[in-house]
């Protein structure tokens, strides 16, 4: 590791098991655990559900202790790091509602500073010029003075990221933070949690299972999946390398790295389509959930564009559709007469 690399460092470790015991008995979620997390890059933490991601962050926070091994924050390990030191240090959004809607949207983000002042305590001025660059960097200006019980989900979202950049730590950790939210909000906030490593210098780990929007802001990737070590790159790299279908069942499911979306494992077999690649991209998915197979079939389709127009040939007759949906209608309908043929 070069030097430059090792001083953007933050938070690491190496061979991590995580869990939880109770009562002696210990139930190990996830072992062999190794990550570096580094300042001013967007990380996603991606993984199955029930692999261990929230065990690893309630880890890292200390709520759950370390099974084996170490946590190291800044050359310390973190056990030995004091509670109100590591609330300065890393500041987290949980994917839980806030209970305090009679709040505005400028006392909650105040509350960030906390661990900086005494509990209500008055802002210094370098507190309140923290939180105006918190507000200014979310965008949350406009609804400062809104209660939290009117913001909507993805406004509240900001809120609770101004929050958490009002405590200034280095380590931005989220939880989930676009589970709720359409999808410009989705790609809104990835996109500033970008901007906020980039231009604050933070070290930004998100939880999401995102895959299209992780793939299109974050720098790197930890891979999490039952029975091997926690895999870590660049989403580029990690594509390259085919390990994104380490996110998904054995089985009906691949991740295309042509398209860089997940699809069905199973190739299936389209009539011939002539046309604007676009739109026989397009059509061709339409007939995908059609759920008939196409493999033996002798018909031929053309794509005409304006005006658009489809032509299908069958056997000798020639029928013309003006959409896709009229088209598959028309297959549906033909299918249904030919089942019925056959039963008879
Ligand atoms: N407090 C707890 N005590 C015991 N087991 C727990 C506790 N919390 C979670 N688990 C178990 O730990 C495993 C990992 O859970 P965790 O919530 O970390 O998964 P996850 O990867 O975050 O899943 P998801 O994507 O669904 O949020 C699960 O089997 C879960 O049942």
């Amino acid at each position: 590791m070069n030097d430059f690399t090792s001083k953007q460092i933050t938070l690491s470790a190496d061979n991590l098991s995580i869990g939880y015991s109770k009562d002696n008995n210990i139930l190990a979620v996830a072992d062999g655990l190794s990550f570096r997390l580094e300042r001013g890059k967007l990380t996603c933490l991606m993984g199955p559900n029930g692999v261990g991601k929230s065990t690893l962050i309630k880890t890292i926070m200390r709520q759950t202790p370390v099974l084996k091994g170490e946590i190291i924050l800044n050359g310390i390990p973190i056990i030995n790091v004091p509670l109100k030191e590591l609330s300065k240090k890393i500041s987290v959004v949980l994917t839980d509602k806030v209970s305090t809607g009679n709040l505005t949207a400028e006392q909650l983000i105040s509350l960030g500073r906390i661990p900086h002042t005494a509990w209500l305590g008055n802002l210094s001025n370098r507190d309140e010029a923290i939180m105006e660059r918190a507000i200014e960097l979310t965008k949350t200006d406009y609804i400062r003075s809104k209660r939290l019980s009117e913001l909507s989900d993805g406004q509240l979202q900001k809120v609770m990221i101004a929050r958490a950049l009002c405590q200034d730590g280095e380590i931005l950790i989220l939880d989930e933070p676009t589970a709720h939210l359409d999808l410009v909000n989705r790609y809104e906030i990835m996109h500033l949690l970008k901007e906020i490593a980039l231009k604050e210098q933070k070290a930004v780990l998100v939880v999401t299972h995102d895959l299209d929007i992780a793939i299109d802001t974050a720098d790197t990737f930890w891979l999490m999946q039952c029975g091997f070590p926690l895999e870590s790159g660049t989403p580029e790299d990690l594509i390259l390398q085919g390990k994104l279908n380490r996110l998904l069942p054995e089985g009906h499911l691949v991740f295309d790295a042509q398209n860089g979306k997940v699809q069905e494992s199973k190739v299936m077999v389209f009539p011939e389509i002539k046309g604007d690649p676009i739109a026989v991209k397009w059509v061709q998915n339409a007939l995908k959930k059609t759920g008939q197979d196409f493999s033996k079939s002798n018909l031929e389709i053309e794509i005409k564009s304006e005006p658009f127009q489809i032509l299908l040939k069958e056997e000798k007759n020639i029928f013309y559709f003006s959409t896709i949906g009229e088209l598959i209608q028309h297959l549906i309908q033909d299918h249904k007469v030919s089942l019925e043929e056959n039963r008879h």
